[in-house]
């Protein structure tokens, strides 16, 4: 098998139908009219108030990158699908379309414009797939991260997940994503080289079975090492784990830092309270305790409500695979098309399913924040032209809510879409993953705590401006028109 192209590209990590598509445009003239599509999600993930916006930072290299290598062209042309003028207009494709985007670590809600692609159409489809590849796995992660660090609170959670992630890349960019959602460190060692994220872990049973003592595995990392965690649940925690671990710190006195004890089995509110104890009476009372084992947001608030001495968490598994949800189900659809003077027309995807309906129309999603007591009031989703942030008094309603319908003066108008492209031209100013993860914090401290707990959390109104929701029902109007002109 031969998968090792020194010229690959990723403009081929897209789905056959979108360069199905792009010939079809291509060999009709409407390649390069205008289009814009748009990235959203329908449900909450995990039954959650909120999710975390994560993957700007990938679909940025991934665009920066975009092009089709010689030997992409080579593969398209082997398989017979592709016309050879066709594959020549590939060979220099380019990107040229302005991309608007919600910023990394913002509140993002379902129902609402995420990401939007302005560009001529034969650009605009050919990067759905990977758009929503990204988008769909990194918006999970730091949703679910968030989710564990607000039950942590103010101690310390690493990433472990790697061994576990499904593959390479998602090991890499979802410690990434958990890193934005609020964990501190990763023991992905390539994600502490590209990301900068702060590596750290301890040692694992291998180092214990190899010298088939815990005393001789602890002593040997202890002459290793000037910062010493120990692992003391290979062959018994409070018979042989700690104590071993004790007898190795009190010999090795100050050319050690005897920083922590990880348990990694067994009933870890007693085990903990345990070792805690065993550590007091030895004096390391600094010493701390590190928890992990199929951990998730639902067992740390368990075992921090059993009272467990837990220090530091370590979660793996059920973090970095989104364990409770496969996917987010995000969707790309194309809301408006250049029409037959070039006046951008809106479109719209009609389903029997009434939430599955597209609404049509460029967007902007402006974030309603109360001027007196500065929290959210909701999201307002407009056409591009209107202009909210001028009104004085604001209409917010949810059609699919028509009861919660409420007018909100004396309120700041954000819009959210932020320019990243405009026509080609990368104009974004990249925050750094420091500034990301503040943003996080800062986002969450502006909603309501009924919006953000994890159980059973209020309903954040995402809601359409007048003028959306009217040309959605016009727009719907026609088409009901059109599919009756098929009737007898
Ligand atoms: N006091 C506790 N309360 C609730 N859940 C706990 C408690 N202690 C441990 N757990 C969780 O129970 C689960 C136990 O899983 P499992 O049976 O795989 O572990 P184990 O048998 O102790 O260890 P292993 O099989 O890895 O040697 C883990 O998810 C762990 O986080
Ligand atoms: O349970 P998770 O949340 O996925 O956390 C990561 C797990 O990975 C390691 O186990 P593993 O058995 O792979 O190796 P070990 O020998 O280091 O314990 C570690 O000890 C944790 O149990
Ligand atoms: O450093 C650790 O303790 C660690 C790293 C990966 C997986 N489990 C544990």
């Amino acid at each position: 098998m031969k998968y090792n192209y020194p010229d690959d590209s990723l403009a081929l990590h897209t789905d056959a139908y979108e360069l199905s598509m792009m010939q079809t445009y291509w060999k009709q003239g409407i390649s390069q009219k205008r289009a814009i599509f748009e990235a959203f999600f329908r449900k909450m993930p995990f039954n959650n108030g909120y999710a975390i916006y994560a993957g700007l930072g990938h679909i940025i290299q991934y665009l920066k990158n975009l092009h089709f290598s010689a030997s992409d062209i080579d593969y398209l042309k082997t398989t017979g699908q592709f016309d050879d003028d066709f594959l020549e207009y590939l060979r220099n494709f380019k990107f040229t379309g302005t991309v608007r985007s919600f910023e990394e670590g913002e509140l993002v809600f379902n129902n609402e414009p995420l990401l939007q692609i302005d560009a001529p159409l034969i650009e605009g489809q050919l990067i759905e797939t990977a758009i929503l590849n990204i988008l769909n796995y990194q918006i999970m992660v730091a949703t679910k991260a968030s989710r564990i660090k607000t039950v942590v609170g103010n101690q310390p959670v690493m990433e472990f997940g790697s061994r576990r992630a499904q593959e390479f890349d998602a090991a890499l960019w979802g410690t990434r994503a958990a890193y934005i959602g609020g964990f501190d460190s990763t023991s992905n060692v390539r994600a502490g080289k590209l990301f900068g994220i702060p590596i750290s872990g301890t040692h694992a049973h291998a180092l214990v079975q190899a010298y088939r003592s815990d005393y001789d595995a602890f002593k040997a990392y202890a002459q290793t090492h000037h910062d010493c965690t120990f692992l003391v649940d290979t062959f018994d925690t409070l018979k042989s784990g700690v104590p071993n671990a004790i007898k190795v710190a009190k010999e090795m006195g100050d050319q050690i830092n005897f920083q922590a004890v990880r348990i990694d089995s067994g009933d870890m509110s007693y085990l903990s309270k345990k070792v805690r104890k065993m550590l007091d009476d030895a004096g390391f009372t600094k010493t701390k305790i590190i928890a992990s084992n199929g951990l998730d947001e639902q067992t740390i608030q368990n075992l921090k409500m059993q009272g467990a001495q837990i220090d530091v968490w370590g979660v793996g598994t059920k973090l970095i695979t989104a364990y409770d949800q496969p996917t987010l189900g995000a969707v790309y659809k194309l809301v408006a098309f250049a029409g037959k003077q070039g006046k951008l027309v809106d479109t719209i995807k009609v389903s029997n399913n009434i939430g599955k309906i597209s609404t049509p129309g460029k967007k902007q999603v402006w974030r309603i924040n109360d001027r007196i007591d500065c929290k959210n009031e909701g999201d307002y989703v407009a056409l591009d032209h209107e202009k909210p942030q001028k009104e004085s008094v604001l209409k917010m309603f949810n059609p699919n809510y028509p009861l919660q319908r409420k007018n909100v003066r004396d309120f700041i108008a954000r819009p959210m879409l932020k320019t990243i492209w405009q026509d080609g031209k990368f104009v974004y100013d990249e925050p750094s993953l420091a500034e990301i993860r503040q943003r996080r914090q800062k986002s969450l401290d502006d909603f309501w705590n009924e919006y953000t707990r994890n159980l059973n959390p209020e309903i954040y109104p995402v809601d359409l401006s007048p003028q959306c929701y009217d040309n959605k029902q016009k727009i719907l109007t026609e088409v009901h028109q059109y599919v009756d002109s098929f009737k007898k």
